[in-house]
């Protein structure tokens, strides 16, 4: 049902001396045009720090309802406020759903009619725009005809608000980054006096830091909420200890009726292959990759956010602006680069609050690829020294986040908000994760996947890129060595039964209480040892105690 506005403005000298920003007006308004009862966590605060003219930086997990920060300003005051969004796909959805409740909401985009743009170009003109929300891409925002716009809207004080959504997308350090965001570092100098209210759901503190001073942020209320997400169930399974992942998978998914589900995966060729096999399990699924025509790929999305297919398996380009509520299981099928992206990924999953899962498989040889990768667009990179050294610290460091969450024995919950420096006692989880619903299990697991590990003879790779992570040094160079290490250390291990007492000793001196970076670490010591050495089983059992 269409609601007409609820008038927030009155001119009765009583009315007149209330703050706009006062707490009833906007919860009247909130349950007037979206049905809520009440503001979640921080919305309030940032709605009324906006109101009152000052600028907000908004930290909200996805589905925290960052949206309503800059909808409820816009319905509180005359004039218009105008959002800037990085999706044309996100710009729709948001406009369809502002017109189903009576909300005035447009947006502008490239892929409008010239006849739409001019209407929206005269409502601005007209010296009362009967328009509250404009949305529109960066790129346009920062062109000087629409900024010249802009400015003829502010000298007329209807220019209320800029709110930034996706903000982290200005930053060279987050994980979305996308220039033309950098371009939005203008509009404090264009509109000195318009607040800008920056909104994000990335947790790492350095692209945190970034956006605030990119955006010139003047004096912001900074308010973060908790990245917790307490509705997701944490699991990984182990690639290596299944017979077949992808059968594995489609019981999953099987076991959970007909269940809607994001599966993302690293290459093209194993969402097709994947989601080939998923849908001869009978299951309803598609594959999404940018190998696909726009023609494909939207058909894709509109036959998942319409319900008629479930499951989409795809790489990170099914990304922002998926806006379905009910996803209850996101799947990670080959590690993510970082803790950022597989935070905002698996953040996917239950955006309606209801309980829901994330499920990583993890394998060795994903984590040697995704090493590589990390290497040679280290390689590609190549601006300058310095620089390439800084991104290729950070995205080590970054996936050794991701490689810890996989490979050691706490809490999985814990491990991610720790890794947005988020301290929580583990009594938080309430045994939402594996980790802290079957600890021995997951004990169990990771002995398995050390000896799985070292049967496959991947001992020798994950030495050589484990030194070379720390160093920094050859990294780039691993795979070239891959094959050659392998080889020779094979010869060496077949031949020589001295190593094999070794790593026994090593082996089981650690399986029980250990993870299973630790465990790698003392078996590469162990074994380096005993090669430049030639130490003794039993001075190994020394060392390792
Ligand atoms: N105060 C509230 N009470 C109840 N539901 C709310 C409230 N505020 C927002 N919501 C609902 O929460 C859901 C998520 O809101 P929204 O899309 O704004 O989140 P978001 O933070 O922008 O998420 P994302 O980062 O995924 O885009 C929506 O269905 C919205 O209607």
């Amino acid at each position: 049902m269409k609601k007409s506005p609820l008038a927030m403005q009155s001119t009765s000298q009583t009315q007149k001396n209330k703050p706009l920003h006062e707490k009833e007006a906007l919860v009247k308004l909130l349950r007037w045009h979206f049905g809520h009862a009440q503001f979640r966590d921080k919305q309030l605060d940032a709605i009324q720090a906006v109101l009152s003219g000052r600028d907000c930086f908004c930290l909200m997990p996805t589905g925290g309802g960052k949206s309503m920060c800059y909808q409820i300003p816009a319905l509180a005051k005359p004039g218009i406020v105008l959002v800037v969004s990085p999706l044309i796909a996100l710009m729709e959805n948001q406009v369809i759903g502002l017109k189903e409740k009576g909300i005035a909401g447009e947006f502008l985009s490239s892929t409008q009619t010239m006849q739409v743009k001019t209407k929206i170009y005269e409502d601005l003109d007209s010296g009362k725009p009967s328009l509250r929300l404009l949305y529109v891409t960066p790129e346009l925002t920062a062109t000087p005809g629409f900024m010249s716009k802009l400015k003829k809207i502010h000298s007329r004080g209807l220019l209320n608000l800029v709110a930034i959504d996706e903000a982290h997308c200005i930053s060279s350090w987050g994980h979305d980054f996308r220039p033309s965001y950098r371009k939005l570092s203008s509009l404090r100098n264009y509109l000195p006096d318009v607040p800008i209210l920056a909104l994000t759901a990335t947790a790492a503190p350095k692209v945190q830091k970034d956006v605030m001073e990119s955006l010139c942020l003047q004096n912001p209320l900074v308010l973060k909420s908790s990245f917790n997400r307490p509705n997701l169930f944490y699991e990984v399974r182990y690639k290596d200890l299944l017979d077949d992942a992808y059968a594995d998978l489609c019981s999953v998914l099987k076991a959970n009726g007909d269940t809607c589900a994001i599966v993302y995966c690293l290459e093209r060729t194993t969402c097709d292959e994947l989601s080939a096999y998923l849908s001869a399990g009978g299951i309803s699924c598609a594959a999404y990759h940018a190998g696909l025509n726009d023609k494909a790929r939207s058909s894709v999305l509109d036959d998942w956010i319409s319900s008629r297919k479930q499951v989409v398996v795809a790489t990170v380009a099914f990304g922002m602006g998926i806006d379905r509520k009910d996803v209850r299981l996101v799947c990670h099928f080959n590690i993510p680069k970082s803790m950022e992206a597989f935070y905002q990924e698996s953040g996917r999953a239950g955006r309606d609050q209801l309980p829901s899962k994330s499920l990583l498989y993890y394998g060795m040889d994903d984590r040697r690829r995704m090493e590589f990768i990390l290497s040679k667009n280290q390689s590609k990179n190549s601006q300058s020294f310095s620089t390439r050294e800084r991104s290729s610290k950070k995205s080590i460091s970054d996936f050794s986040q991701m490689v810890d969450y996989c490979e050691g024995s706490g809490c999985r919950r814990k491990k991610i908000l720790e890794s947005f420096g988020e301290q929580i006692p583990v009594s938080l989880c309430k045994n939402s994760c594996d980790a802290c619903k079957h600890p021995n299990l997951l004990a169990k697991y990771l002995g398995e996947l050390t000896s799985a590990v070292l049967q496959k003879n991947h001992f020798s790779q994950i030495f050589i890129s484990s030194q070379d992570m720390t160093d920094g040094g050859q990294y780039s160079e691993f795979w070239n060595r891959d094959d050659e290490a392998s080889g020779s250390e094979e010869d060496i291990s077949d031949c020589d039964d001295g190593i094999e007492a070794v790593k026994k000793v090593a082996n089981s001196k650690l399986s029980t209480k250990a993870g299973l970076n630790e465990r790698i670490n003392f078996l590469q010591h162990a074994e380096e040892s005993y090669y430049r050495n030639k130490i003794s089983d039993k001075q190994v059992n020394v060392m390792l105690n």
